[in-house]
């Protein structure tokens, strides 16, 4: 199947209401084709996901969502489906008002819920109560609508937005509606691939309702989703000189393994040499566990100088510590013109010391140190990541990461790239020493900071998901070494 034209492109709500408005006023389609046009395309998703579907359960808002499910409910009673369908209370308008006349007129019934109401025994729910409309956590009998329909064991199929989802962020206020499939319309809203959206989406599927190209002309998305790429073929004559030479520093006395863990990933992302600059204590295990690594025992700065020119990229952070010794590494390695790549106590120290940036640099916080970062709360960072990922690039004058479930990367000119893949079972130790590993590797290998952590992400996160075939629980950083290498070589994890 052809690729949905701009189904990597991710729009806010308010960018999708213009290109409706657009749609509406510049193409002259009426809402109410554009209600149609969707009802039609949520149908066919429906027959295609749940062929054998008889009968089906129609839950509908008092706006053009519910619009939207009241002209689905009348197609579906046309193509010979059983049809139960339930509305909110409130005062329908506009299209949504003559959508459900429409129903009606095809002698459809309209049942109000409320308490009294329960989930009828059907074989797929189909949620039309909020979309890109959503304004604040479902209440009242609306929430309760929502608790039964992931209560039950009926697939469910959202239209536009799983009702409860924030469109724009990916936040739920409060409850939402898992579905099993999403059917988003005209754009894909960006609150779809981010913060808590992976857990209420389930497929997203993508309709264009027909609209031509022109429609998006000169309409910037917000952000893109990343698609797959992997590095191109090594040159025949490569010697291990010509794909960089990593320096990771960290590993204060007693915390090898985070240090470790970055640098042998750095190797398996294909850096041609990766020296580690850590305690005296450490080296012996280093040199035990990885040979490959060229540990190094730096009680200082001085000792830190000379590795410092012989490397090309710089990630430091793991396990580093916020004492003095820590701290002396962290400064020297600021003040070099390595590009550099900074995690954990590295972001730590930056919150404490704020930094702008003059060589290329990649920050690669979870939300927690985000948050210290930014000096706000974890909560407000998680309420709208795409903002709290642009304030890190804009503030600190770098490459950001934001990790978490559909991480995001910013570049301090605007720009934003979503990240599809990755699963619960990452959210484990580190799988962040993994990523800084990668990341300094391809800015090893020549990659400028924003591709560097856009594809490290990318590869790092499509690692993460080979790996958990084997389930979610248990799985190691390590485990992803063998699928990073496979897909950093362009072939199948
Ligand atoms: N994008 C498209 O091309 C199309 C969009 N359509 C559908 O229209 C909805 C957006 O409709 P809208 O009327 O703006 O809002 P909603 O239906 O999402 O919300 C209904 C209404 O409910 C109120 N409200 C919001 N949150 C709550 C709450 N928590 N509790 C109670 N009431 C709430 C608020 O007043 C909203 O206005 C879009 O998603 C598409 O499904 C077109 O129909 C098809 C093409
Ligand atoms: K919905």
């Amino acid at each position: 199947m052809k690729p949905m034209p701009h189904s990597h492109d991710l729009y806010t709500v308010a960018q999708v209401r213009a290109l409706d408005r657009r749609a509406i006023d510049a193409l002259g389609i009426p809402g109410f084709e554009l209600m149609r046009r969707a009802a039609a395309a949520a149908f066919a998703s429906l027959r295609r996901h749940w062929p054998d579907a008889m009968r089906i359960g129609v839950y509908c808002g008092p706006g053009n969502n519910g619009g939207d499910g009241y002209l689905l409910a009348a197609m579906a009673r046309d193509a010979g489906l059983g049809v139960v369908l339930f509305a909110l209370p409130g005062d329908l308008h506009g299209d949504a008002a003559l959508a459900r006349d429409a129903y009606r007129q095809g002698g459809g019934l309209v049942h109000d819920w409320d308490d009294a109401a329960f989930l009828v025994d059907v074989d797929v729910h189909v949620d039309a109560l909020y979309g890109t409309g959503l304004s604040r956590a479902p209440s009242g009998c609306a929430e309760r609508l929502v608790v039964a329909l992931n209560a039950s064991k009926t697939p469910v199929l959202a239209m536009d937005v799983p009702s409860g989802l924030n469109a724009d962020t990916g936040a739920c206020p409060g409850q939402a509606v898992m579905a099993d499939v999403t059917t988003s319309f005209i754009a894909a809203k960006r609150g779809l691939f981010t913060a808590q959206a992976a857990g209420y989406v389930g497929k997203i599927e993508l309709h264009t309702l027909s609209l031509p190209e022109s429609l998006w002309e000169g309409s910037a998305p917000d952000a893109t989703l990343m698609q797959p790429e992997s590095l191109p073929r090594r040159s025949r004559v490569a010697h291990k000189g010509s794909n960089g030479h990593v320096l990771a520093i960290g590993g204060e006395a007693g915390f090898a393994g985070a240090i470790r863990l970055c640098g042998e990933a750095a190797l398996r992302a294909g850096a041609g040499l990766v020296s580690v600059a850590t305690r005296e204590s450490n080296i012996v295990a280093l040199n035990a566990a990885r040979p490959e690594l060229m540990a190094h025992a730096v009680e200082g700065p001085q000792a830190l100088a000379p590795l410092l020119d012989r490397a090309t990229v710089l990630a430091v952070g793991p396990g580093l510590g916020k004492g003095a010794w820590g701290h002396a590494l962290w400064l020297t390695a600021l003040d070099s013109a390595q590009a550099l790549v900074l995690d954990a106590d590295g972001l730590n120290l930056l919150a404490d010391e704020p930094h702008e940036f003059q060589q290329p640099a990649v920050l690669t916080p979870h939300p927690g140190e985000a948050s210290r970062l930014l000096g706000m709360p974890v909560a407000d960072i998680e309420a709208d990541r795409f903002a709290a990922v642009r304030a890190l690039a804009a503030k600190y004058r770098a490459v950001a990461v934001l990790k978490g479930a559909g991480s995001l990367v910013a570049h301090h000119d605007g720009r934003v790239v979503a990240c599809p893949w990755g699963n619960p079972g990452m959210a484990s130790g580190g799988m962040g020493d993994v990523l800084t590993g990668v990341i300094a590797a391809l800015l090893a290998q020549g990659g400028d900071a924003w591709h560097a952590a856009c594809l490290g992400v990318a590869l790092h996160a499509r690692a993460g998901d080979a790996a958990v075939g084997d389930g979610e629980r248990g799985l190691l950083a390590s485990d992803l070494f063998v699928p990073l290498r496979r897909l950093i070589n362009g072939r199948e994890a």
